[in-house]
């Protein structure tokens, strides 16, 4: 027999694999420990275990054996394994008394009968669509299969990028998703099968996560520590500025909106220039009417705002005063009519551009069902075409700067009516009139806008107004900071 000799390189490389797939073991062990211990919130009884044959699967085998060891009855039916760490787990399943059946759909129908549970590992992030027949029946008989429903990182026959939820995809109670947020539990239809989502990290190194998971997702408390401080000398001049530029006769509101968004977002002064009569809503604006923009811009030319909110109702002539208020180079906030595509390029780094997904299709010269599939890579590339720090508004929406993705949390379906955009570009015109850096505006202001929806939501409902949002925006201030 010849023996194998490795030299110094070789033998480095086998060690450099050897460790990897210790750390992929030590993964797939916390995630399934992370999906036994989910398993544990509902009520005791028996529990159905789907695997499939990659690490979705393999998750399912480790959680079955937590479970087991920890003495709840376990019934696992599973796909021949295709993944390594899925066999290995198989191996240790059995070494611990459990016996694996196969996986068929009437094997799920009949042990689904008195179970108090299913947890669902047939696929993850490693699925991509169309989805094959036989997947396609096992997913038809977990939705009948009566008891609640668990996944394992997202609901079976999901596609983990897409917002879209193809069917049949597995309807799930909850999910424990792995190391990071995926679009499909973010977004959409898809996201309406994840049911309640939880965050598993794991340790894995940060080349590891998904590149679906990328999308930070910040706490209210890390939203809250964004928030600007007031000292106790405070005055109207040291909370900022903010110039509204907006309004065209027959879209008068608009920008009425905005002013009040940043009075109750915390500006110290809000004027409000147009060529239209704006309605005076609240008192406190400064309303200041002009006869054209050239004379407008005449009359501003002595003093600069602390930020600018540019675009609400503005109509034909919005590039040509957003171009001429990017020439100033102070902080400013592009919406609504300002947000065209011959100003893409024009920004600089204290832009903040708030397109919905009609807005963004027209600046990426693309449909709006296309940019609603894929938010993230919409958020992503709007960034990369107009600069500066970019808001897609959603349900939720999505901040895209330099740094990378932001994902917000909340808000309330109610707050898909008239004057809600208004009132966000008010929000973050203050935000950065108050001092923040725009990309700290962007995820604090659509936080604070959202937690703002789900007060009035509490009292309005689906009759939400924008202005019952802004009336909440002080509440919502104080739930995110805190009482100071
Ligand atoms: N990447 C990591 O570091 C970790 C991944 N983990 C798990 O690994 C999963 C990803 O595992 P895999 O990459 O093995 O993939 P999956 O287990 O998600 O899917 C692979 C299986 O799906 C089948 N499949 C794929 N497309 C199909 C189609 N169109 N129709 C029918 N069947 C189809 C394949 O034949 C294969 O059996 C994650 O979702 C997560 O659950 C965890 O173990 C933790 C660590």
């Amino acid at each position: 027999m010849t023996e194998l000799v490795l030299g110094p390189r070789e033998a480095g490389a086998v060690d450099a694999r050897l460790a990897q797939a210790a750390l992929l073991d030590l993964a797939m062990e916390e995630a399934g420990a992370a999906v036994a211990a989910a398993a544990r919130n509902y009520p005791d009884g028996p529990v159905l275990l789907l695997a499939g044959g990659g690490a979705n699967g393999g998750d399912a085998l480790v959680a079955a054996r937590h479970l087991h060891v920890q003495g709840r009855e376990v019934t696992v039916l599973a796909a021949p394994p295709t993944h390594e760490l899925a066999r290995l787990n198989r191996r240790r399943l059995r070494a611990v008394g459990v016996s694996i059946r196969f996986l068929t759909p009437e094997a799920v129908q009949r042990f689904a009968r008195g179970a108090a549970l299913l947890v669902d590992g047939l696929l993850g992030t490693g699925f991509r669509p169309p989805l094959r027949p036989p997947l396609a029946t096992l997913i038809e008989a977990v939705n009948a299969a009566g008891c609640p429903v668990l996944s394992i990182d997202l609901p079976s026959g999901l596609d983990a990028l897409s917002a879209e939820a193809p069917l049949p995809a597995v309807q799930a109670d909850s999910t424990v998703t792995l190391m990071g947020w995926k679009p499909a539990l973010l977004f959409g239809t898809a996201a309406a099968r994840a049911g309640r989502v939880t965050l598993a990290p794991l340790t894995v190194p940060p080349g590891w996560v998904h590149e679906a998971a990328l999308a930070g997702r910040p706490a209210d408390a890390e939203v809250g520590a964004l928030l600007p401080r007031r000292q106790p000398d405070a005055h109207k001049g040291t909370a900022g500025h903010v110039w509204v530029l907006g309004g065209h006769p027959g879209t008068t509101g608009a920008p009425a909106m905005t002013g009040v968004g940043a009075l109750r977002a915390g500006a110290g002064l809000v004027s409000v220039h147009s060529l239209a009569d704006i309605p005076l809503v609240m008192p406190e604006l400064m309303i200041r009417r002009h006869r054209s923009w050239a004379s407008a811009f005449s009359t501003m030319e002595s003093q600069r705002p602390d930020a600018v909110v540019v675009g609400m109702g503005l109509g034909p002539q919005a590039a040509e005063v957003a171009r001429r208020v990017l020439s100033w180079e102070v902080p400013t906030v592009l919406d609504a009519d300002a947000l065209q595509p011959e100003l893409a390029g024009l920004g600089h780094a204290s832009c903040l551009w708030t397109p919905h997904p009609g807005e963004a299709a027209r600046l990426l010269n693309t449909s709006t069902a296309e940019l609603t599939r894929h938010p993230l890579d919409a958020a992503r590339a709007l960034q990369q075409r107009l600069g500066g720090v970019v808001v897609f508004k959603g349900g939720p929406s999505v901040v895209a700067h330099e740094g990378g993705l932001s994902v917000a949390r909340g808000g309330h379906p109610g707050m898909a009516s008239a004057g809600m955009g208004d009132t966000l570009s008010g929000v973050l015109g203050a935000l950065l009139g108050q001092g923040l850096l725009p990309w700290a505006a962007a995820v604090a202001g659509v936080r604070l806008h959202a937690r703002a929806g789900e007060r009035a939501a509490a009292t309005h409902g689906y009759g939400l107004s924008a202005s019952d949002v802004a009336q909440e925006l002080g509440g919502a201030w104080r739930d995110l900071r805190g009482p100071s």
